[in-house]
């Protein structure tokens, strides 16, 4: 078998699908494994997925569905992991078979709750996985983007960098432009925390401050994945490069973010629940925000505006007190 073998998507959200499109740029098949039965007959029948970025059209000859999780994992050499962090540990209770022997890419950019484990640790601790049969996909990418073919450069991270960038080639088309890294876990740090700033972000635009005041937040929210990512997982790293700030930047300022959208609800008073019912998708910052504020207890690194967004998301501090007190003590 040729690296990177058989490929299986996992998921069956906005990314899997994005992810699905770019594989079968380059891949003749692929398996595509989906939690709801439902979703893969409405997908057959239709030819897109029914229920997520339904105007990418897909030749159905070309993928082989999947609702049966441990099936799906048999059949594959290289599996993609793109479903909810909140939701990956429901996904694998249902397996019964092993992973140790599959190379796995994430692609999903949060953390595992309660655990607080970055994916890959996760895999490595109660799966077997070696660090060397994972990588990770970063850097600023919007599923929405992809489906429209606009150009984009994520980041494929792993271990051994022979694979990072055979994985790259499986990506790279005429609208992506993938690089390599060996940072796994800066960048997966890096995209838990950028999906809290979102959320302070949006908090902000709801509370109808202006772009002057959004460049200095971000500005903030920079040095503070900064200090956090070097102390948490310390290795020499580029923070402007785009697998940190990039992906910072567009979710921050994207109409398309998830996060900035909840947090944009938030700002205009909605409460958590309601916000989380309101909108279609996942707010994966709202998890990230509790597990960096409790991986922080053991490193006790300075990032207020994370433990602002603590307070205003799960303490239900006034998003407009906590803003101000940010914007007069802390914010230059
Ligand atoms: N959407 C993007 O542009 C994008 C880009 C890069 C990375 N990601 C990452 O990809 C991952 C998936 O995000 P997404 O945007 O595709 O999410 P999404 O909100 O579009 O999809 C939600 C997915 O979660 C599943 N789901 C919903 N409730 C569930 C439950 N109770 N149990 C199990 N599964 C459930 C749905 O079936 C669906 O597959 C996330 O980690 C996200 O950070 C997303
Ligand atoms: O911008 P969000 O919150 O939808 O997150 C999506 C991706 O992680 C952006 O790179």
């Amino acid at each position: 078998m040729s690296f990177p073998g058989k490929i299986t998507i996992f998921g069956g959200g906005t990314w899997a699908t994005a992810l699905a499109k770019i594989m079968l740029n380059h891949e003749k098949h692929i398996n595509w494994y989906m939690r709801r039965p439902e979703q893969i007959e409405d997908f057959k029948k239709t030819g897109h997925n029914p229920s997520y970025l339904s105007n990418v059209e897909f030749n159905l000859d070309r993928i082989t569905f999947y609702s049966d999780i441990t099936q799906a994992v048999e059949d594959s050499d290289t599996i993609v992991l793109a479903v909810p962090s909140p939701f990956l540990k429901s996904h694998l209770e249902k397996l019964n078979t092993s992973l140790a022997n599959k190379f796995i890419i994430s692609a999903i950019k949060g953390i595992v709750p309660p655990e607080n484990l970055l994916v890959t640790d996760y895999l490595e601790q109660y799966y077997n996985v070696s660090p060397q049969n994972m990588a990770i996909v970063g850097g600023p990418c919007h599923a929405e983007e992809i489906a429209l073919e606009r150009l984009t450069y994520p980041t494929i991270a792993c271990a051994d960098i022979q694979k990072a960038n055979a994985i790259a080639q499986v990506f790279n088309n005429r609208f992506v432009r993938a690089s390599v890294s060996n940072d796994v876990a800066g960048i997966e740090l890096a995209a838990v925390l950028k999906n809290v700033y979102a959320i302070a972000s949006g908090i902000c635009h709801g509370l109808k401050y202006g772009d002057n005041f959004q460049a200095v937040l971000v500005s903030n929210a920079i040095s503070e994945m900064e200090r956090f990512v070097d102390i948490v997982s310390p290795i020499e790293r580029r923070i402007q490069d785009s697998a940190y700030l990039g992906d910072l930047l567009v979710t921050c300022y994207s109409s398309f973010s998830r996060n900035r959208t909840f947090g944009a609800m938030i700002g205009k008073g909605y409460s958590v629940k309601a916000a989380q019912v309101e909108m279609e998708m996942i707010a994966e910052g709202y998890y990230g925000t509790k597990c960096v504020r409790e991986i922080n207890e053991k490193y006790n690194v300075d990032i207020p505006v994370a433990d602002m967004v603590y307070r205003i998301l799960y303490e239900n501090s006034p998003a407009h007190l906590e803003v101000k007190t940010l914007r007069e003590q802390i914010l230059k």
